[in-house]
């Protein structure tokens, strides 16, 4: 595959709490989800685990009742190579809080392979998932970005660890410098469990809309780091085709310089 460029400029929004992040982060992807599914018939939307994904019940409200969810494509940025029902499974955690109460096909619902999943085997997992992708860019329910042949998702919806690492591309890590493949994996991730499957860089940074959804202290110093374009730190390398966007909240932009 070609390579990618794909970059915008980091923008930020602040907001008082939590709740009001995840209210935020709820409109943009309806908002998003209404342009694409009327543009293209799909909507391809890349979800993360942590955090966020009790956010997304905020997408639960009437006021996004008239959301084309037979239209969503739902896949992960990184998943834990645990059984499909472990706690840690960021699949069976959004399927818990969100997935089971919304009526997106289960056929669109894109969770690693099962088996290797069982096994831990993460290597398995990821060549499988980066299999998946490449079948639903052949059927053209994923688009391509540009000429590259990598593929553009609608939107992905990001989280940060207070290391700075996003998806399951930590600092000091390897994987951050993977730029063939699609989807990679860790056996050695510094945040439990161990194994891991993850986008890589130029698949996340070739979506045409990223959402950073950061709240809480613990990230504040993280924050600050990638603002200052501490590179060292994956998220700071975040960018997307459209827009990269950060929702902060007041703890989590605390140490922010005034001037940024
Ligand atoms: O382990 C993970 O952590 C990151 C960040 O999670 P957060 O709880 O600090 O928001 C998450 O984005 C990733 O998908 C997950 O596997």
């Amino acid at each position: 595959m070609a390579s990618y460029s794909a970059n915008t400029k980091r923008e930020k929004k602040v907001f008082d709490t939590e709740d009001d992040v995840a209210k935020a982060m709820a409109e943009y992807t309806f908002n998003l989800s209404k342009k694409f599914c009327k543009k293209r018939g799909y909507f391809t939307i890349v979800l993360s685990g942590g955090d966020l994904v009790l956010w997304l019940k905020k997408l639960l409200v009437p006021e996004y009742a008239d959301t084309e969810w037979s239209k969503w494509h739902v896949f992960w940025v990184d998943e834990r190579v645990v059984p499909l029902d472990d706690k840690d499974s960021n699949y069976k955690q959004t399927l818990d809080s969100f997935l089971s109460e919304v009526p997106i096909p289960t056929s669109n619902i894109y969770a690693i392979d099962q088996n290797c999943a069982a096994l831990g085997d993460a290597k398995g997992a990821a060549i499988l998932y980066e299999e998946c992708i490449k079948r639903l860019v052949n059927q053209n329910i994923i688009r391509t970005y540009k000429s590259s042949g990598f593929p553009q998702f609608d939107l992905q919806l990001l989280g940060m660890g207070p290391d700075g690492h996003m998806a399951s591309l930590f600092p000091g890590h390897y994987q951050i410098k993977e730029k063939a493949s699609l989807v990679t994996y860790i056996t050695n991730s510094p945040k439990l469990p161990p194994k891991r499957i993850t986008f890589t860089l130029p698949v996340i940074n070739c979506a045409s809309y990223n959402l950073m959804a950061v709240c809480g202290e613990a990230q504040a110093d993280a924050v600050a780091k990638v603002f200052n374009d501490d590179f060292n730190l994956p998220s700071a390398r975040l960018s997307a085709d459209t827009q990269a966007i950060w929702y902060l909240d007041k703890a989590a932009a605390s140490e922010l310089p005034k001037c940024l």
